[in-house]
């Protein structure tokens, strides 16, 4: 729980504009933890309302700031998958619906599930993999592993507690069809973000991006993918420094899991591995055969659909 002080201290505070934050808050090459922890949540709230989507939605500035609260609560604190990728990952989503033609490829209520399932992709995460829990026997593998992405779907499950919860539904104020499409966009959204879904789905989203069809429900569900994965992996697409100092991150935790699997008797991927991983060859494979791939598909998205709205035009 978040105590009501907190709660009605983030509601009164007035919305700066996010430029008023930070100055560069709107450059892509912008370092999303160049805002101090403490002033993540109030950044949050900025970008809704500069999205449009507080007044477009109705809602609640105390409802938004119980959920924005109660989600960083729902984050542990792993080397990477804590708050501040969380925040990370929604920062790079209010870039591309400010500054790309998604904002024309999408409609609003597409746009606020992109930028809730950004702000809850993580949720509750332990630092360890998918494989991990199935290996370990997790609780969450007891629950989920029959349908597979056992942590995407523990993500999920957490945001509609979080939902449940009594002062956070954020999207009370919609009607009840637009409820339950938001919702179903929250779970598609989210359990994207599983890299081994995405990777089986590489074929589909050539195919999308090549004949992108704005009244194909499936393809605008594979571009909400494709934005929610360049969004999950934005700290590649800055800084060679940033890089490296998230590389490292996700190093850590990698290699954490690899000595508990070492604990556990089983031996480990290499990319877990202290012992084996040469994390540059890892990293330029990773770059190379995942990262580089999904914003090229993007960006001949983007050149794809301005030759399209020019002629549409
Ligand atoms: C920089 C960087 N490197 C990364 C290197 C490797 C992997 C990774 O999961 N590899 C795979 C490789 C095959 C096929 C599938 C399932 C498993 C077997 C494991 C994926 C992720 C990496 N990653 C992420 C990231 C994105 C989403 C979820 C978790 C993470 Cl950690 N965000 N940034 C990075
Ligand atoms: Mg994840
Ligand atoms: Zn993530």
């Amino acid at each position: 729980q978040v105590s009501q002080e907190e709660v009605s201290r983030l509601s009164k505070a007035p919305i700066q504009p996010p430029l008023l934050i930070h100055p560069d808050i709107c450059k892509f090459s912008f370092i999303p933890r160049g805002i101090p922890p403490n002033l993540m949540p109030q950044t949050i709230i900025s970008m809704f309302q500069d999205l449009g989507l507080i007044s477009q939605y109705r809602i609640r500035m105390d409802t938004l700031a119980k959920f924005v609260l109660m989600t960083r609560k729902g984050y542990r604190d792993p080397p990477y998958h804590n708050w501040s990728h969380a925040f990370a990952v929604v920062h790079f989503c209010y870039l591309l619906l400010k500054n790309t033609h998604a904002t024309s490829m999408i409609d609003s209520l597409e746009a606020l599930a992109l930028f809730v399932s950004c702000l809850c992709h993580d949720i509750d995460h332990r630092g360890t993999t998918n494989s991990y829990q199935v290996a370990s026997g997790s609780v969450l593998a007891a629950l989920y592993s029959s349908e597979g992405s056992v942590l995407e779907r523990h993500h999920f499950a957490q945001t509609v507690c979080i939902l449940n919860t009594e002062g956070c539904n954020i999207l009370e104020n919609l009607g009840q069809p637009e409820y339950r499409r938001a919702l179903d966009l929250v779970q598609d959204i989210i359990l994207a973000t599983d890299l081994a879904q995405h990777l089986k789905k590489e074929s589909q989203l050539k195919d999308m991006v090549k004949n992108y069809d704005a009244t194909n429900s499936q393809h605008k569900l594979l571009l909400l993918c494709l934005l929610m994965t360049s969004c999950d992996l934005s700290d590649q697409a800055k800084s060679f420094e940033n890089s490296k100092t998230i590389a490292e991150r996700i190093y850590t935790e990698f290699f954490s899991q690899g000595d508990l699997e070492r604990q556990i008797g089983r031996d480990p991927m290499e990319m877990m591995d202290r012992k084996k991983a040469i994390i540059p060859d890892l990293q330029i494979s990773f770059l190379t055969s995942i990262a580089l791939p999904v914003y090229r598909l993007f960006v001949c998205l983007c050149a794809c659909v301005s030759v399209y709205l020019c002629v549409s035009v």
